[in-house]
């Protein structure tokens, strides 16, 4: 750790690098109109070639740019009406768009929709963030480009990590069914991240106005309120280095924002979980909005903010998410100390901790101290750093009483405005017309339901093939539930089931059985991207479920129930991820016991402690859902359990009825 740098700690008008002009402070006008604007705002190193050729040629464009939050105002007063009130803009519904396409327009521009595409400001993790004017009304935009091959692959490793319920970019609750989560329209991919930016409206949050699907292409995009003066700082990761842009007084003012922000967040029960200077951003008249919500978690039940998840950057991870296998912690106590992270970058141009890898930044974080440098004067900061960068997270600050710190408020001078006022305007729970509205975008309700309805015919029309007997109560509601399903909301109705309940339980299992379809997928082209490298006779991969183990399955073995022994096996689940519900689990309580005599089915032994119950999965002619396997026995199908009671369950019936149903769907 480098211990060397020592800034020079400022009185509250001084400028941290002790000079007497101030070269990006809020007051620095970045004028709106012309396309240096840009070059000022984004670093150079963000902005590319196809920036630089439009700037000269079509400033005009960007002239009719016309953010009304381009208004230029002074630090002092913005910050003088945070304390006291603050604009809360009106909620803006977020529009989705499935069927975009992208074109050239006249001047050479890409076009998506309304929105011209004039030049690349930023890039992200799943592609390019465009600065984009709408054609109507000339108001700036960034408009974030996801490559939907890039997500979906991180979609499929998060359900290896997290299991079904923790996928996607921006999470809800592990323990609710998700019905947000059934990927029947790439959107879906980023649904969680919407859901929660959908819920949000505060000045220090940046506003989603609309997410489009390019049906053709690999691209969808987010369009996001431009913040037209960009990051608010750059933080590198390895370098110690002093850089000084906040005067004392700016550093507050914006700490003050971060609180706010983060308070409303973790009021409506969400974490943020990557909070750091490269997700604060700031509009033309110096507002801090927070973005990227990719890896942020909303909470189901009210104050419960405790998860197993670990993300965030390295660099401002809490320590107790610094380690392996560490247990639940508390999402807003992990939030707090990467606001610590931040303040300390804001105050001192680098970072407290620093480390060449990622394993000794962690094991810096969790062990060493950070140093204040000997410069620092104001006694209240360093004990707020202390409090913040506290490492046992129960006796961290907390946002609350971030409020009443004598350096946030200079003391008492600056109060932050009441946080009733703060956290007032959002929509805290999910209520049923959001869930209702979220389906309808996905896909009408009646299709869930008769996605549903399929399934479950597939489930009990595979197990009476495979010889498994459903316990009989389960047999009841399930031909009560399709019947229901069949018939619609009023049949429901007629039956006596409640339309929500079995909507509800609809919904349930078609989020849970979509994501088990998808882990099958995903496992499989790992084993067969594996052993098309090592060029294995054909056959295909087969998966277990239940282990998570996948096998190549020789074509001519495939049949032969003695023939199962598994090589070239790819370990795919973690522990985690077996403990996970199963499909079983929700639907049926088939047991090895109510399966087809063990005689009949048991694999060869494995070099495995539970032996592999193996599926076939879209399996050449022989074995293929087609006619002739409709009334094939469960070894004809070639299934071949171990004790697993998901035998059965994902064979080539159950799944080919899923592709079907995508496709007519
Ligand atoms: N709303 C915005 N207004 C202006 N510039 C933006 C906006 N959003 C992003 N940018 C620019 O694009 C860059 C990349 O942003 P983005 O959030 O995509 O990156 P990221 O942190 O890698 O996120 P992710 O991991 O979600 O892709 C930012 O650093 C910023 O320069």
């Amino acid at each position: 750790m480098d211990n060397t740098t020592t800034p020079t700690i400022l009185q509250d008008d001084q400028p941290l690098d002790g000079s007497t002009t101030t070269t990006l402070s809020f007051e620095t006008g970045i004028h709106p109109g012309s396309a240096s604007t840009m070059m000022d705002a984004y670093p150079t190193s963000v902005l590319t070639d196809t920036l630089s050729s439009f700037s000269s040629t079509h400033s005009s464009l960007l002239g009719g740019c016309n953010n009304n939050n381009t208004t230029l105002s002074s630090m002092a007063s913005s910050s003088a009406s945070r304390r006291s009130s603050m604009q809360f803009s009106k909620q803006v519904e977020v529009k989705e768009t499935r069927d975009a396409s992208i074109t050239e327009n006249a001047d050479g521009f890409l076009q998506l929709k309304q929105y011209i595409l004039k030049g690349e400001i930023g890039k992200g993790a799943f592609g390019k963030v465009h600065f984009a004017v709408d054609e109507n009304t000339g108001v700036g935009y960034a408009v974030k480009e996801f490559s939907k091959a890039k997500l979906r692959k991180k979609d499929k490793a998060n359900l290896f990590k997290l299991g079904p319920r923790g996928r996607g970019r921006g999470r809800r609750a592990p323990e609710a069914p998700n019905p947000l989560s059934t990927e029947s329209s790439p959107l879906d991919l980023i649904r969680g991240e919407v859901a929660i930016l959908k819920k949000l409206n505060h000045p220090n949050i940046v506003k989603l106005f609309e997410v489009l699907d390019v049906a053709e292409g690999d691209s969808m995009y987010m369009v996001f309120e431009w913040c037209e003066k960009g990051v608010l700082m750059p933080v590198s990761l390895t370098e110690t280095y002093d850089r000084s842009l906040f005067k004392n007084s700016e550093c507050r003012d914006v700490f003050q924002q971060i609180i706010l922000g983060i308070e409303y967040l973790h009021v409506h029960d969400i974490v943020h979980r990557d909070i750091k200077p490269d997700n604060l951003l700031r509009s033309g008249d110096g507002i801090v909005k927070i973005v990227d919500f990719g890896v942020s978690e909303m909470f189901d039940k009210k104050g419960n903010d405790m998860t197993r998840k670990s993300a965030g950057s390295p660099a401002f991870m809490a320590p107790e998410l610094c380690q392996l296998h560490h247990g639940e912690v508390s999402g807003r106590a992990t939030d707090v100390w990467s606001m610590g992270v931040t303040l300390y970058c804001l105050r001192y141009g680098r970072l407290p901790y620093v480390s060449e890898s990622i394993l000794e930044i962690h094991r810096v974080i969790r062990e060493e101290n950070f140093i204040v440098p000997e410069t620092e004067m104001d006694s209240r900061f360093v004990t707020l750093i202390k409090r913040l960068l506290e490492k046992n997270p129960t006796e961290r600050i907390t946002i609350e009483q971030l409020r009443d710190d004598p350096w946030v408020t200079n003391d008492g001078k600056e109060q932050l405005i009441g946080k009733e006022e703060n956290t007032k305007d959002a929509v805290a729970e999910l209520t049923e017309q959001d869930l209702r509205d979220a389906i309808q975008n996905v896909g009408s309700l009646a299709t869930i339901i008769k996605a549903v309805t399929r399934f479950k015919r597939g489930i009990k029309n595979h197990a009476s093939r495979a010889s498994v007997t459903l316990p009989s109560e389960t047999v009841v509601s399930e031909k009560e539930r399709t019947q229901d399903a069949d018939e619609g909301l009023v049949s429901n109705t007629q039956t006596g089931v409640e339309p929500e309940n079995s909507t509800e339980k609809a919904k349930e299992l078609l989020a849970s059985s979509m994501d088990r379809v998808a882990l099958v997928d995903s496992k499989l082209e790992d084993a067969k991207d594996q052993h098309q490298e090592k060029a294995e006779p054909e056959g295909y991969p087969v998966c277990d479920i239940e282990t998570g183990m996948c096998y190549w399955m020789p074509a001519d073995k495939a049949n032969s129930t003695s023939e199962s022994e598994p090589k070239g096996e790819a370990k795919v689940a973690s522990d985690e991820r077996r403990k996970e519900d199963t499909i079983a689990s929700e639907t049926t309580t088939t047991t090895a016991s109510t399966l087809a005599p063990a005689s009949s089915l048991a694999p060869a032994s494995t070099s495995h402690p539970s032996s592999p119950s193996i599926s076939p999965r879209l399996k050449p002619s022989s074995t293929a859902h087609n006619s002739s396997s409709e009334s094939t026995s469960s070894e004809q199908l070639n299934l071949t359990p171990g004790p697993s009671r998901l035998v059965g369950k994902l064979s080539p019936g159950v799944l080919a009825m899923f592709e079907n149903s995508e496709k007519s769907d």
